[in-house]
């Protein structure tokens, strides 16, 4: 009998929205189980790591975005065909993980002195990345790994929105291929479906 999964995370993009669109793309048999900051004190003691996501697969919980878009990127034929190709996505997205630790970094220092010295290099910090994203998509022909749609791309454009909101700025301008890709994956037909139906908060 086919699976049935619930997702468990906030009522945000970030990082439980790969998950999200993994699991729309497979039009596997989910449930999204959105979760507000009154409700996550009682709900972090249940959470095995203490955070969300969690993926909730026919009764079981696991933790941990990458390793739950991983698996569902199996379920659903968006791994590569082999161990070089399976590589290459993790490069992708372990490279967006380092991405975004610079994002985190800085939007969540407490300090406001040490927050504002890492905003000052932010930007350069950022490009740096975004840079060799838009090269990788140049190299692979519109897509982040081997000229086809994988979950490497759906992991880097899946939270986007919930980055940009962050830095109150789109900061895909001035790279067209990495828009290009953006579109390429919200159009996808299950996942554009599921975008239509989200809530539709700000982040
Ligand atoms: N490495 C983890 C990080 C998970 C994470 O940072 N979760 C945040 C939200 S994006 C969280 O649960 N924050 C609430 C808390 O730590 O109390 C993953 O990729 O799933």
């Amino acid at each position: 009998m086919a699976p049935k999964y619930k997702l468990h995370y906030f009522d945000l993009t970030a990082l439980g929205e790969p998950i999200r669109f993994l699991l729309s793309y497979g039009k596997l048999d989910w449930e999204d189980i959105r979760y507000d900051d009154a409700q996550w004190p009682e709900t972090k003691k249940k959470m095995p790591f203490g955070q969300m996501p969690v993926l909730d697969i026919d009764g079981k919980i696991y933790a941990q975005s990458i390793a739950i878009s991983r698996y569902l990127a199996k379920q659903v034929g968006l791994s590569g065909k082999d161990d070089l190709e399976n590589l290459k996505i993790d490069i992708a997205v372990h490279l967006f993980l380092d991405f975004h630790t610079k994002i985190g970094d800085w939007a969540y220092d407490p300090i406001p002195n040490s927050k504002a010295a890492k905003e000052v290099d932010l930007k350069d910090k950022m490009d740096f990345y975004l840079k060799k994203f838009e090269e990788m998509v140049k190299e692979n022909k519109g897509f982040l790994v081997n000229g086809k749609l994988t979950w490497g791309d759906i992991y880097f454009v899946a939270p986007l929105k919930y980055f940009k909101a962050l830095v109150k700025r789109d900061f895909l301008e001035g790279y067209p291929l990495l828009q290009e890709l953006v579109k390429k994956v919200e159009s996808t037909p299950a996942i554009a479906s599921y975008i239509a139906k989200r809530p539709a908060g700000d982040r």
